[in-house]
């Protein structure tokens, strides 16, 4: 056994010091790209490079290892290597070990400055004011629809969307002694709370539901607390030491949360890219139609649309209109210029790569 073991062991150790070569390698070079970006005060973050650089590892994969691991890893190494450059700050919906972390790390990797904010508008705030260099603010989910504190904040900010990342979202029901002995209130933001109702209502229809800041909250909570139970992330079970009742108890098990990344950028073309756009127009008899038709003429598909009420103004809507491209795309350019046109208002949020 030792002795089969003994030489695949000595095989690991010299492709590691490879590896650990070529690291030290690709960090150099990526200190000389820092140094050429300082020279000319050219963005760090690159997102469009990182997306083409990700999807290029999961094309050139020859197995045995995932995409999806292959990826992981090789965005641990971007973000070291960008931390060689300049260490990043990113401001999120906190506390530790909400999903909107697990949203930052998948966007930048781990070798950052995470910031955690008490709300969506702190989020936006700590972005604007350059307290942080980027945020990342929740804008839908797959079975609760849109996140409208943030539609409504991306209206009036000054920043623009420079990235979007989707994290499978996944709810515990979790407990300080791991069973439900004694609890009598179950606690979540309120999203948790109604992406979970129908399994509460199957399982334990009469214990009261109790909506709080965030998941992370209810997990402290029921840390603190044998007779509260919270519905959060296994992640944040695990840091605040409570025990599983019950895994995966969201209804809808394809359960996704789609977030964006906010800043000051403006990401380049990826060749895989989506751009936001906000739309008003006057109310009048098949205005929304018309204000799409460029859309169609020039072949660009929407992949949402979103309407908010107006709550000031002359317009009775706003309309959050997600598209295929990038606006410095020929077709995207053509049809944003007449969508502008007919608009009575008209805002691009920000062209960035889809996410992966
Ligand atoms: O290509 C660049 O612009 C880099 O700075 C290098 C690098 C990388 O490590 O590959 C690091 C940071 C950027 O966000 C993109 C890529």
């Amino acid at each position: 056994m030792t002795d089969k073991l003994t030489p695949l062991r000595e095989r690991i150790d010299a492709i590691d010091a490879q590896i650990l070569q070529l690291l030290s390698e690709r960090g150099q070079v990526a200190q000389a790209v820092g140094h050429v970006k300082a020279e000319t005060n050219a963005p760090v973050f690159r997102p469009e490079r990182e997306a083409q650089v990700l999807r290029g590892v999961a094309e050139r994969n020859p197995g045995p290892l995932k995409n999806s691991d292959v990826q992981t890893i090789f965005r641990e190494i971007m973000s070291s290597c960008r931390a060689l450059e300049k260490r990043v700050t990113v401001a999120f919906l906190g506390p530790t070990g909400t999903f909107s972390e697990q949203a930052v790390f998948q966007q930048f990797g781990t070798a950052i400055d995470a910031l955690p904010c008490v709300s969506i508008d702190e989020v936006f705030r700590a972005t604007e004011a350059g307290t942080a260099d980027f945020g990342v603010v929740p804008v839908e989910n797959s079975s609760e629809g849109a996140i409208n504190r943030t539609l409504d904040l991306l209206l009036a900010t000054t920043t623009i969307i420079s990235g979007e990342v989707s994290i499978a979202v996944h709810h515990s029901l979790m407990t300080k002694t791991g069973t439900m002995d004694g609890v009598t209130v179950v606690c979540a933001h309120s999203q948790a709370l109604a992406q979970c109702q129908v399994w509460l209502n199957q399982h334990y229809p009469n214990i009261e539901r109790r909506a709080v800041a965030s998941n992370a909250e209810a997990a402290v909570l029921a840390s603190q607390d044998p007779t509260v139970a919270a519905i959060a992330s296994e992640m944040a079970g695990e840091q605040y030491r409570l025990g599983v009742v019950q895994a995966h108890i969201q209804d809808d098990p394809h359960n996704r949360t789609r977030f964006v990344v906010i800043g000051q950028l403006q990401t380049g073309r990826s060749g895989k890219d989506r751009t936001g756009i906000v739309l008003a127009v006057p109310n009048k008899a098949g205005a929304v139609y018309n204000l799409l038709a460029p859309l169609e003429k020039h072949g660009v598909s929407m992949t949402r649309f979103e309407s908010r009420p107006a709550r000031i103004g002359t317009w009775e809507y706003y309309f959050y209109v997600d598209i295929e491209g990038h606006v410095h795309d020929a077709a995207v350019a053509r049809a944003l210029e007449e969508l502008k046109d007919n608009a009575a208002f008209f805002k691009v949020l920000g062209s960035y790569p889809q996410s992966l």
